[in-house]
């Protein structure tokens, strides 16, 4: 089937390379020159695992193009995916200029039936509310239905993730939009659930909300287990054999960041409140997470007494593992903080070093995490990147002025870090 993807940034991009891998014919569309050339001669603009061998793949064979025209796009293929931004704005709700804008380019080129789908995350109504400006758009009337189709991607297993999802959500009422979607996606061999378009929207933010909350509550309990004496990884280990709790999304740590969490949960609060509805437990869940980043600071101060001078070693700078993305990342929050006390900073991440030297030029980027470790009065662990685990800690220790380690992710094993000589600070434990 001919797809056309506008938007080829983190989902647009991985999206498009997905359905080009199992044989689809997929134009991506993106308004950044400089990118399109780039992804043109196929070089990827970000890192995701997987990602650049099927780009190249699809664009030797033929099964993946490159264009900024919209035009070209719309006319080309059947189906449009829209994956364009929906940052938020300063109050938490979410910018739509760039929905609002895709939508009227589409409707000015409009010359046959198409299917409209949005996949960036949006409040709920936007699918009607872009259906009726490309309506009110498209001056030659032409038939087309618009569709939800969420994306639960995580960036670090995205191909896998777009390969193999759990469930592929459908928000449509049309018959014909949801047998082209079905067919889209038959490659997949994926469950379809087949919706309303409110309600598909809904089940985006409603989903990224309760994955946040599932992580803030045992980030809450992590701080009765510090006040009790007890183990958080047991803890969840314990909870998590539970089927109907499950283990996952239940590690503790320094504070959930990213592109997407931040910006949906306070967008669901705000998209709940102007429906009527006062979302407090959503509210208590995002502030258990500035809570927790406060609570890290308050743990290495309370070590270190004054940060100012003071060599603190980073250990990850991007929001997750298996990632160069660091939109909202904590571990760049805490690099902030730390310059800002007047502390010297050197950093390694295994890949988000590029992105986060245009941010933060003043923190020091290291070589090797091994070079983080040199004359440092502590070491922090901010990203989950599992090469940390197992780096030769003995000789990081005799590289440090004093042997702390402030474990943002119980990455590392505590017992053992103990019986090697560090002060060990991890979370809950
Ligand atoms: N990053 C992620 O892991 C996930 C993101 N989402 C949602 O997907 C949407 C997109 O997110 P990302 O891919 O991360 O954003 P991104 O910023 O990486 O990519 C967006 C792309 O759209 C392009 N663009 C903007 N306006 C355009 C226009 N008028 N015409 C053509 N191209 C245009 C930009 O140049 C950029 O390359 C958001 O709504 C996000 O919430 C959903 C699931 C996962
Ligand atoms: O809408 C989105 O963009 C995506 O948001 C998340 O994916 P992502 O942000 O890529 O990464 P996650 O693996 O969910 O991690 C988010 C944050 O939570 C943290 N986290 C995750 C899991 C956990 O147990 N503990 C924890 O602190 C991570 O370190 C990271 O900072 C969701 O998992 C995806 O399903 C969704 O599609």
């Amino acid at each position: 089937m001919k797809i056309a993807i506008i938007g080829s940034g983190y989902v647009g991009l991985t999206t498009g390379a997905c359905f080009a891998d199992v044989g689809h014919e997929v134009i991506c569309v993106d308004n950044d020159a400089k990118k399109i050339k780039m992804l043109r001669e196929g070089q990827i603009p970000i890192y995701e695992p997987g990602l650049e061998e099927i780009v190249k793949k699809n664009l030797a064979r033929g099964f993946l193009h490159f264009t900024e025209s919209i035009a070209e796009g719309v006319e080309k293929s059947l189906v449009i995916f829209i994956a364009v931004p929906t940052p938020p704005l300063e109050d938490g709700s979410v910018d739509m200029t760039y929905i609002e804008r895709v939508a009227r380019q589409i409707a000015a080129v409009l010359k046959e039936y198409r299917v409209i789908v949005d996949k960036s995350t949006v409040p709920v109504k936007t699918g009607e509310k872009v259906y009726q400006t490309i309506k009110r758009y498209n001056s030659h009337n032409i038939d087309f239905d618009v569709v939800s189709n969420p994306e639960f991607l995580r960036e670090g297993v995205a191909v896998h993730d777009l390969l193999h999802p759990d469930r592929v959500v459908i928000g449509a009422t049309s018959d014909r939009a949801i047998n082209i979607m079905k067919e889209l996606y038959s490659p997949f061999k994926a469950p379809i659930l087949i919706t309303d378009l409110n309600s598909a929207e809904l089940i985006k933010h409603a989903s990224n909300s309760f994955l946040a909350l599932k992580i803030s509550y045992i980030n809450a309990l992590s701080r009765i287990c510090e006040a009790a004496g007890a183990n958080v990884q047991m803890v969840a280990e314990g909870m998590g054999l539970d089927h109907r709790i499950g283990k996952h999304f239940l590690r503790a740590g320094i504070g959930w960041g990213g592109s997407c969490f931040p910006k949906d949960v306070a967008a669901f609060i705000k998209i709940s409140q102007e429906l009527g509805y006062d979302f407090k437990l959503l509210k208590e869940v995002s502030q258990i997470n500035v809570d927790q980043k406060e609570h890290f600071l308050r743990k290495i101060k309370n070590v270190l007494w004054v940060l100012k001078e003071k060599r603190i070693g980073l250990l990850g700078l991007a929001f997750k593992n298996n990632t160069d993305d660091i939109r909202s990342s904590v571990a760049m929050d805490l690099a902030t903080a730390f310059l800002k006390e007047g502390a010297i900073v050197q950093a390694f991440d295994p890949r988000a070093m590029e992105k986060a030297k245009e941010k933060l030029p003043s923190i020091h980027y290291c070589s090797s995490a091994q070079e983080v470790a040199r004359d440092s009065d502590c070491i922090v662990i901010a990203t989950e990147w599992e090469e940390f685990i197992n780096l030769d800690w003995k000789s990081m220790k005799s590289a440090m002025i004093s042997p702390i380690i402030f474990d943002g992710r119980n990455l590392l094993d505590k017992k053992k870090m103990i019986n090697m000589g560090f002060h060990y600070i991890g979370i809950g434990n």
